[in-house]
């Protein structure tokens, strides 16, 4: 392969992933590390042009000095990149003044005429210690991306290697040249490509997150973590699918807690919020975890029971729920006591569509209330039959 293939190569390679980067910094919300990656391939593609315009002229140590003056600049961009990609604290400066000492030994050597050498083991030196500090950043920070940091640090580490031997191989073998620009620009090629991938993979990782936010925000409620009303419908569709089994049914717990105003008013909102937040880890810790838990309302809550036999097993669960209620609840270093009143109704016994079962539920529940709070009753339709118009009238 000549040298003009090998460099055409290099440059239509990087041109290609000068593209890309440039691409992907376009796309809205993706990290600005691909900028700067596409500065930086944009001079590793000017060194590369460089050559090839300047093979005809023969001159050696011209066309060498100019590449490695070009080629050096795309390091500070790449480690800086790195810096934005990851938010890492760096002192960029340093890198830049590296840079900058580089050249000028780079100008040193072109006017005092030193040895091919000694040049290139100084540049060289200069572009390996910039590939280990991107090798150790990335291994590092693998965590952050994973699968795509990783090949970033041993590609990183590859090139660094591959700087140190340079001099040295081409001082022994004097072929290795072109077999270095090979080696060289393949690893490049790794280098960005992983670069590229976890630029794609982070993005991704965000679109995912971001769904998974608006999912929690649509279904969850925010203080307590429980589902919310609106979630609870198509949650019901899918607990009536366990209970086709004979004898099946569903429970709805229609929780209101017991003096839970007073706890506002005297202690505050915020507190108020806590004792919420832990009445509903203990609603949820004692359910199974096919039911469904929801808070509906301030302080009022729905558990639908799946899987049931019998009434009587709606009962124990309305017994282990009430115990729960009824002990103390600690907030800080105070320690505050409600109550609850539960209303049950029961699927297919009472209704069939989930907000008559709620209905008949809270019905309940009011009757509980009626009867002086902290307890559970199920729901009955004669009794219930002048409450609920009540309700209705109002
Ligand atoms: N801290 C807090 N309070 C809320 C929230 N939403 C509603 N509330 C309050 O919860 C209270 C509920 O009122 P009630 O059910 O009448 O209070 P209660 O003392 O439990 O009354 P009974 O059910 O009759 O025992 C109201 O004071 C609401 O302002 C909330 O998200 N956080």
């Amino acid at each position: 392969m000549s040298y003009e293939m090998v460099h055409t190569f290099g440059f239509s390679v990087y041109f290609v992933f000068f593209l890309l980067f440039l691409w992907t910094r376009r796309i809205p919300r993706t990290n600005s590390g691909s900028g700067w990656w596409a500065i930086s391939i944009s001079f590793a593609l000017l060194a590369r042009l460089s050559l090839i315009l300047l093979i005809p002229t023969n001159d050696v140590r011209l066309i060498v000095s100019i590449y490695a003056a070009i080629n050096i600049l795309e390091k500070p961009f790449l480690l800086t990149g790195l810096c934005r990609f990851l938010n890492l604290d760096a002192k960029w400066r340093w890198f830049w003044l590296t840079a900058a000492l580089a050249e000028a030994w780079l100008l040193i050597a072109w006017v005092a005429d030193v040895s091919p050498f000694v040049r290139n083991v100084g540049y060289s030196v200069v572009n390996a210690g910039f590939m280990f500090w991107m090798a150790w950043a990335s291994y590092k920070n693998r965590s952050e991306i994973p699968r795509w940091l990783l090949p970033v640090a041993v590609a990183s580490a590859a090139m660094g290697i591959h700087w140190l031997c340079g001099p040295v191989l081409i001082e022994l073998y004097p072929s290795w040249f072109k077999n270095g620009f090979l080696l060289g620009t393949v690893l490049v090629l790794l280098q960005y490509m992983s670069l590229l991938a976890a630029t794609l993979s982070q993005f991704q990782k965000r679109l995912l997150d971001a769904e998974a936010k608006a999912l929690d925000m649509a279904f969850l409620d925010p203080l307590t973590g429980l589902n919310n009303k609106r979630y609870m419908n198509t949650l019901f569709d899918h607990a009536l699918l366990l209970a086709t089994r004979p004898h099946h049914m569903v429970a709805i717990f229609y929780i209101d807690l017991d003096n839970f105003k007073p706890i506002n008013d005297t202690a505050g909102h915020h507190v108020g919020d806590e004792v919420l937040k832990a009445i509903a880890g203990r609603i949820k810790a004692i359910v199974r975890s096919t039911d469904i838990c929801a808070r509906v309302g301030g302080d009022e809550f729905i558990v639908i029971g799946t899987q049931l036999e019998n009434e009587a097993q709606a009962f124990e669960v309305a017994k282990k729920l009430l115990s729960q209620m009824m002990q103390q609840v600690q907030v800080g270093e105070s320690q505050y006591m409600l109550g609850a009143s539960i209303g049950i109704s029961l699927y297919p016994h009472h209704a069939r569509d989930l907000s008559e079962l709620i209905q008949c539920a809270d019905s309940a529940m009011y009757q509980v209330k009626r009867n002086g709070k902290s307890g559970y009753e199920i729901y009955k339709a004669q009794t219930d039959a002048a409450p609920m118009q009540e309700q209705l009238a109002h």
